[in-house]
């Protein structure tokens, strides 16, 4: 079975990579899911300015996923870009995601204009989550901000650009958030990120099980799953052909990646897995994945990308 995908113009050996903010941190990190068996990866997303984060414990594992409240720690967007230079310099035939995500407005146009004026070759992530003014939700929840963003670093932005999403659960936000998206030339969307400001109680010392926000923070894993398979589906249904998206939440094994195709995904993001798993959980994947595929009687992505059947 051919695992092949692509996203706009660039051509990626199979389907997975992992999220962003998980085992992309540091040269470290990169280089060991660049050895990886994975299709391409994404840095963690950036800010202009190096930042440490939020204290810790900050991520912690669930029962069935994670919790996390990083706080965007992250070595800068000039180490990023140098990196994805070095890389694209190194492995050409390879494309790679670089994320941003400023705490600013002025942040992501300064980022966003670095990344234009730079040899980079890839494909730029907006991230959506990035936070709003004081008072108001991400950016990803306020749909006039959405808009404003999309507008200022569309005047000067001309690579291929891509937007994370948070979770979206009612139909009207799919719908509005869609004829948003559908009025850019975005090459993908990405879908989803965490589930916003859960909590867990941690039950030896009724306490909760991360520091940053009381204890509020971002959940992954088998939790997303169900969220994740909708936002796929809802978006694929409702954007312009040339939007493609990305699943991101629940994947754990072939047939947690086979549901995200099936649903419209072109490309499989891991997250909470790959930190408990490591890089090493790609060859599993594949494997997995080309059996589901091949049980089916598919040999490529496109033979069942979307394909997801309703109760007629
Ligand atoms: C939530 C933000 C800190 C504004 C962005 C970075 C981010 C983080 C993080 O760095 O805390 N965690 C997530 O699960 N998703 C994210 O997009």
């Amino acid at each position: 079975a051919q695992l092949a995908t692509t996203i706009g113009a660039f051509h990626f050996d199979n389907v997975l990579m992992n999220a962003s903010g998980v085992h992309c941190y540091d040269l470290t990190q990169l280089h060991e899911l660049e050895q990886s068996e994975a299709g391409s990866l994404t840095t963690k997303s950036a800010t202009s300015a190096k930042r440490l984060g939020n204290p810790e414990p900050r991520y912690a594992k669930l029962a069935l996923g994670s919790i996390n409240s990083m706080g965007l720690p992250n070595e800068g967007l000039d180490y990023y870009l140098d990196f994805a230079l070095t890389h694209q310099q190194q492995l050409p035939d390879q494309p790679i995601f670089m994320s941003i995500a400023g705490l600013t407005l002025e942040d992501n146009i300064a980022m966003a204009q670095k990344i234009e004026a730079s040899d980079f070759a890839g494909l730029t992530e907006l991230n959506l989550s990035c936070p709003n003014v004081p008072g108001k939700p991400q950016v990803g929840y306020d749909f006039d901000r959405t808009k404003y963003v999309l507008d200022t670093i569309f005047e000067f932005f001309t690579k291929p650009l891509g937007v994370k999403l948070p979770p979206y659960f009612d139909l009207a936000q799919f719908d509005e958030m869609a004829a948003i998206l559908n009025q850019y030339p975005l090459v993908y969307v990405n879908t989803i990120n965490s589930l916003g400001n859960g909590l867990w109680v941690d039950p030896t010392d009724d306490t909760v099980v991360i520091k940053p926000k009381g204890g509020f923070g971002g959940i992954g894993g088998q939790y997303a799953k169900p969220i994740a398979l909708a936002n796929v589906r809802a978006f694929s249904q409702r954007l312009k052909p040339e939007i493609q998206v990305i699943g991101t939440g629940g994947i754990y094994n072939g047939r947690d990646v086979y549901d995200l195709i099936l649903c419209g995904a072109s490309m499989v993001q891991v997250g909470s897995a790959l930190y408990e798993e490591g890089p090493s959980i790609f060859a599993r994947l594949k494997q997995e994945l080309a059996a589901e595929m091949q049980a089916h009687g598919y040999h490529s992505i496109e033979d069942f990308r979307g394909k997801l059947k309703i109760m007629d």
